[in-house]
């Protein structure tokens, strides 16, 4: 079964294509890393799946069902998620109510306000255990400003399990963080259960290549290698537009 499947997508800017003709099928339950240079289109390719941005040309689908021009609250709610940067959170609430807020953007049931926020027990109940998947549960009442760096990539991590995604799409989970931190994000998303697939766009070789079954390799808007962890490594067109980096 493919959970991602992006045909002969294309993007430009300006005139200059930012993605040429990109072919990519994700299995269900699949661990794939997308590697390349600064500017090969790795974002904008994630921007096209999440809809953000309107592709030339191509499709999308997501188990099958065509999503090129689905707008991308409803493409959330067929289970695509997406890992957001830090920035898009609120500083000064809790962890539980970043996560709750986070909830409640995907719920199609309008936020009532007669309800105290903290007595709508599904969300919090959910928000919670969406942080103790991520080993936060104890500083659930701690303003989001007073946490570490590497426990608000967690808070991201979290937010989008809470949507229970089919597919997770991870934008640099590893970017700024320490080698510890790393290694705790690391463990975590090697934690998350078969039943979402996960595609990662990321740097850091070290903890990426761990998580990575199937490596795609951009190159100006192209796929130019794609196969397992090992061929990817050994491919010499690897090492000549990235490694070499
Ligand atoms: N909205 C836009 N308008 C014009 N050009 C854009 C737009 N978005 C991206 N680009 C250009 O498209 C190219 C690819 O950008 P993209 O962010 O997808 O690359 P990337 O592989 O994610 O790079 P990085 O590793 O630096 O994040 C860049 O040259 C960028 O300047």
């Amino acid at each position: 079964m493919i959970a991602l499947e992006v045909k002969e997508l294309r993007k430009s800017f300006g005139g200059l294509y930012v993605t040429r003709r990109v072919n990519l099928a994700v299995a269900a339950g699949e661990r794939r890393l997308i590697i390349g240079p600064n500017g090969a289109g790795k974002t904008t390719l994630f921007n096209l799946v999440t809809g953000e941005i309107t592709p030339d040309s191509g499709s999308i689908s997501l188990f099958g069902e065509t999503i090129t021009r689905t707008p991308v609250r409803e493409r959330a709610h067929r289970g695509m998620a997406r890992t957001y940067q830090i920035i898009t959170l609120f500083g000064r609430d809790t962890l539980r109510r970043n996560v709750m807020l986070a909830l409640l953007g995907l719920s199609k049931r309008r936020w009532n306000p007669f309800i105290a926020f903290e007595r709508q027990r599904d969300l919090v109940d959910k928000a919670e255990a969406a942080l103790a998947m991520v080993g936060l549960a104890h500083l659930a009442d701690r303003p989001l400003a007073e946490t570490s760096y590497g426990e608000r990539r967690r808070v991201e991590i979290a937010m989008a399990l809470a949507q229970k995604p089919r597919v997770l799409l991870l934008d640099e989970p590893f970017a700024g963080l320490s080698i510890d931190e790393r290694q705790d994000v690391h463990k975590l998303l090697m934690a998350v259960p078969r039943d979402v697939t996960m595609v990662m766009i990321e740097h850091n070789m070290d903890v990426a290549l761990e998580f990575a079954e199937k490596i795609t390799l951009l190159n100006f808007g192209e796929v130019i290698v794609e196969g397992t962890r090992a061929e990817v490594v050994a491919d010499p067109r690897t090492r000549e537009v990235y490694l070499g980096h």
